[in-house]
């Protein structure tokens, strides 16, 4: 399995320029609304046109802007499933699989005789649970289930690359983590190209080897879910792997690092580079200092206080002020309320004094 993309199309006010290669391995596109996920499939599935570059998938070229090659939507081996389920309305869940499969131009696929094509369109809708739905159609479905029967003919097509924009948003936590679970059986059985577009880092961790960052049209770094936690290197990295808060930062010195944003500097006991120009801070890298008390001064500990708290099933949520900065520069801390008596949780109004775990301290440069 493989894919090689590289690829510009530029707009207005809008341009892609996107690199990407893949071997065998789950690959998720990850970024803000706006950032060219969903028009980078689109162009790999055909129905946008690059301005330039090529795009081949396991060695058959699909868009090739040198060599005027340019393969229909219809004549590229790729599927792609979005958020609305787009079945045809006037088919059964039965009838929808099968056109998935006379879809296929000949070559790869499933093809065979009518009542070939309606057994397999079942055991394609047996594997996601809605067989016994085989005779309805969409429009007497749950939203859950059309889009178990688009998945089920997504892959009766046979496609060489599976590709999914944002495919769960739309259903509930429960059908959502259902169908996860149910696409990660899948993906167990079937070696084939897979793009995931998704902005919520905790599904592309759920379902890809590597995630690849975008950012205004562009792939900015890419790596395992655990390499883009540990190390992000850059601003947009940091946000979307749930780095909430982040700061312009400048060197202080060869250890020192002042977050310009908060008024605050830290020692991060390592190097900081010369081109620093943002630090990280997650929520779960700040502790109470049990050891100094409020106003007494220690290393990456301040005196903050707690501007308002909100309260989910299991933590309550602390924004802070910083020593400098506006509502907007709000340092967001994560306490959890399992276990803890309510007279220990922080309170609006009150003062804290925090310690930063400034050997996790992110920094990057741009
Ligand atoms: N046909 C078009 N004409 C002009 N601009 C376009 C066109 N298609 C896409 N764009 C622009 O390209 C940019 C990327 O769009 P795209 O749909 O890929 O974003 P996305 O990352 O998938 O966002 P979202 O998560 O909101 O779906 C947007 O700024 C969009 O306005």
């Amino acid at each position: 399995m493989s894919l090689d993309v590289d690829i510009r199309k530029r707009y207005d006010d809008f341009e892609l320029d996107v690199q990407l290669q893949a071997g065998s391995e789950r690959v998720a596109l990850l970024g803000a609304s706006g950032c060219g996920k969903s028009l980078t499939l689109r162009c790999i599935a055909g129905v946008e046109t690059p301005d330039e570059g090529r795009i081949v998938v396991d060695g058959i070229t699909f868009f090739d802007s040198c060599a005027g090659v340019n393969l229909s939507p219809q004549e590229r081996a790729c599927a792609l499933l979005f958020q609305n389920y787009q079945l045809f309305l006037h088919m059964t869940a039965e009838e929808n699989v099968c056109a998935g499969m006379r879809d296929v131009q000949s070559g790869w696929g499933m093809r065979g005789p009518a009542h070939d094509a309606r057994r397999r369109a079942r055991s394609f809708l047996q594997i996601f649970g809605v067989a016994e739905l085989a005779e309805r159609y969409p429009a007497q479905m749950s939203g859950g289930q059309q889009q178990r029967v688009a998945l089920a003919r997504m892959l009766a097509a046979g496609p060489q690359i599976l590709m999914f924009d944002e495919p769960f948003s739309a259903l509930d936590s429960y059908l959502k983590s259902a169908l996860e679970q149910t696409l990660l059986d899948v993906f167990s059985v079937i070696d084939r190209n897979v793009l995931y577009v998704s902005h919520d880092i905790d599904e592309a961790c759920r379902l890809c080897d590597r995630i690849c960052v975008m950012h205004n049209g562009r792939i900015e770094e890419s790596g395992t879910a655990h390499e883009l936690l540990a190390r992000p290197q850059t601003l947009a990295g940091m946000r979307l792997t749930g780095c909430k808060n982040t700061s312009r930062a400048r060197r202080v010195s060869a250890t020192e690092v002042e977050a310009l944003d908060w008024g605050m500097t830290f020692d991060v006991g390592r190097e900081v580079p010369s081109d620093v120009a943002y630090v990280g801070v997650r929520a779960r890298h700040i502790h109470r200092d049990h050891e100094r008390r409020v106003g007494e001064r220690g290393r990456n500990s301040f005196d903050v206080r707690v501007a308002r708290v909100s309260d989910s099933r299991f933590e309550r949520l602390v924004l802070l002020d910083p020593p400098l900065g506006d509502a907007r520069s709000r340092i967001q801390w994560k306490v959890d309320m399992v276990d803890v008596s309510r007279d220990e949780l922080p309170r609006e109004g009150e003062t804290l004094r925090l310690h930063f775990d400034a050997s996790k301290i992110l920094l990057v440069s741009r």
